[in-house]
């Protein structure tokens, strides 16, 4: 399969074509970039041919324009999917999503939240809707990854309207700190969910993501591409209260504070220039804006290092990556000194020596450094080709997927027998809430069960009626009621223990007594894309990188109108550490 992937960034326009079939091999790799006075740089690179020159374009989104005649040139037009690279995506985008209008009109709503990245991103995905309106299309989006940080980590401390409201941490570059972590643990030789990284991804855009045993835990990017380190043209960490001083002082509105922190900041507000190549220039020149400029911004690089640790508990490496970090030796050596204290030391001639070349991944830390250091090229193209075509597959997505957890507490299902027994003949249940599970309902009636060791009082009854009586309760608490209980799936109540079941008006006596085994529930279309079949056994890695687990054996039940979640009960959710808004996984197999 011959996958075109579009990459806009905010200074540069990367497109590539990958032939993906088990590996993923790259044909065709072309950039935009160095935009200035309508002119820009493009580069072709097709097998031996390594074609530089001049294009009259303004920015990536006009770059565009230039992608369809340069396939042609190459003759690598034969197209069967496509990619696309979109910045945001919110909470709603947790995997590689097929572009629809549905899908285009929530991702251009996200506009607001990165202005320097959407619109360009949405330009190509118009421009191939038009060109090759019968190919389909994938969104790879960069906040996906940073879907597992923990509430800790993504909740600002503002007025809970606001929280409501949507204002929250997300994280970008995900693709690129996802691929980077990966490569690094293949050369480092050990399992990603063995190792504490800290990716340091320093383009145009940058970010810092701690890689907490393979899951990104934090990211110096916040609800916009505007937090954390200095950029390009965008200022990174900046107290809020900027605003009313800036408004008082200045004068200025709100649109033209934020228009001046993505646009007229980060390393061009500091010394004139967003490009790193010539700050370097003319840092060596003696310019003191641009020496300052490259202090500060490697000052906030090694904050974060610093912070992540901390927060990781540990640190095995930190990889670099980015146009920066691919290409600049003295920014690394910068950002890493004086961080012996925390056991990482840089090899010099090893750090000036790095030559990259394809997946190379070198290590430049000193012998004897405990925390390694690693250098590798990012390859977002790479990562989304293979994602636009294991989404087309409507195959697992790569630990992309998040699916919710519903934790059961203990409960009963009730027959008609039962409730006549228990509340009268002929009693009606009143329904209090309605579950998730369409047409499942938690009663306002509760019952207590008795054991010969203990009573559970005021246990929850779900409707509706079914034909059997069936009480679910978890471990713990077949010890408090005194009754060895088996772990069954439901409905399989064939030789389960009896327990009393007492209500208002008379009590039951019946078998059907279990420990609910723990199981997913899904629909034929979200089985799919999951890649799982009703009455597989799969497994789960549930809550967070610390008190996480990953559980196996759990039965996959595909029904027509089921909303997709992994039900487990106290028992399991209390050793696995999760809350209330837990969500899980499917390991790969
Ligand atoms: N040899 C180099 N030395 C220092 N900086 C470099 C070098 N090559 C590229 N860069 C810097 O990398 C940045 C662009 O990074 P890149 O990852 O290509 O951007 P984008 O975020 O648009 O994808 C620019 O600041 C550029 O100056
Ligand atoms: C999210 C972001 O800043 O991306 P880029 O580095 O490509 O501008
Ligand atoms: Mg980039």
């Amino acid at each position: 399969m011959q996958i075109l992937v579009f990459n806009a960034g905010s200074s540069s326009l990367k497109f590539g074509v990958f032939s993906v079939a088990t590996e993923t091999h790259e044909v065709f790799r072309g950039s935009y970039e160095r935009f200035r006075d309508g002119k820009c740089e493009y580069r072709f690179r097709h097998r031996e041919t390594d074609e530089r020159g001049t294009a009259s374009f303004d920015n990536p989104g006009e770059a565009l324009k230039g992608v369809p005649d340069a396939l042609k040139r190459f003759g690598v037009n034969a197209i069967d999917a496509i990619g696309h690279r979109i910045v945001h995506g919110g909470a709603k985008f947790s995997s590689p999503t097929l572009v629809n209008d549905e899908t285009v009109e929530a991702i251009e709503a996200l506009t607001p939240l990165a202005p320097l990245h959407i619109p360009a991103n949405l330009k190509a995905v118009e421009l191939c809707r038009s060109l090759w309106p019968d190919i389909p299309q994938v969104a790879v989006f960069d906040t996906a990854f940073h879907l597992s940080n923990p509430a800790f980590v993504t909740t600002y401390a503002v007025p809970a309207r606001w929280r409501e409201a949507g204002l929250r941490r997300y994280g970008f570059h995900g693709t690129s700190h996802k691929y980077v972590a990966e490569r690094a643990a293949d050369e480092i030789g050990r399992p990603l969910s063995d190792l504490q990284l800290v990716s340091i991804h320093l383009g145009n855009g940058a970010s810092v993501c701690a890689v907490n045993r393979g899951h990104s835990m934090d990211s110096s990017m916040g609800m916009t591409p505007l937090e954390g380190l200095v950029m390009g043209t965008r200022s990174g960490d900046v107290d809020p209260g900027a605003f009313g001083f800036l408004s008082r002082e200045l004068g200025l509105s709100v649109q033209e504070i934020e228009d001046a922190l993505y646009d007229q900041s980060g390393l061009k507000g500091l010394a004139g220039s967003s490009d790193m190549r010539d700050i370097e220039d003319r840092a060596a020149e003696g310019d003191p804006q641009a020496q300052l400029a490259i202090e500060i911004y490697a000052y906030r690089a090694k904050k974060y290092v610093g912070a992540y640790a901390a927060a990781m508990g540990g640190l095995d490496a930190i990889v670099f990556t980015g146009g920066i970090g691919e290409n600049s030796p003295s920014m690394r050596r910068r950002i890493c000194d004086g961080l012996a204290v925390m056991g990482l030391q840089l090899d010099h001639d090893r750090n000036i020596a790095v030559s990259l070349t394809g997946q190379a991944a070198p290590q430049i830390q000193a012998y004897g450094s405990r925390v390694r250091v690693l250098v590798t090229e990012t390859a977002e193209q790479r990562m989304i080709a293979r994602e636009t075509a294991t989404a087309l597959a409507g195959g697992r997505s790569d630990g992309g997927l998040r699916l919710p957890i519903a934790v059961s507490a203990r409960h009963v299902h009730l027959s008609r027998d039962a409730v006549d027994a228990l509340f009268g003949k002929g009693y009606v249940l009143n329904q209090a809430v309605a579950l998730r599970q369409p047409g499942h309902w938690a009663a306002n009636e509760r019952v207590t069960l008795v054991g010969p060791k203990g009573r559970l009082e005021r246990v929850a009854i779900l409707g509706p009626l079914r034909q059997r009586t069936q009480i679910e309760v978890s471990r713990t608490d077949s010890f408090a009621l005194g009754i060895e209980v088996p772990v069954r799936d439901s409905g399989k109540l064939e030789a389960t223990p009896q327990v009393t079941i007492e209500g208002p008006s008379g009590s039951f006596t019946t078998d059907g007594l279990i420990i609910a085994a723990r199981h997913i529930h899904t629909n034929p279309v979200d089985a799919k894309r999951l890649g799982i079949e009703d009455g597989e056994y799969v497994d789960v890695r549930v809550g967070d990188p610390d008190r996480g687990l990953t559980f196996g054996r759990t039965l996959v039940r595909v029904g027509d109108n089921a909303f997709t979640e992994v039900h487990i009960d106290t028992d399991e959710a209390n050793a696995a550490g999760i809350d209330v808004a837990a969500t899980g996984e499917l390991v790969q197999i």
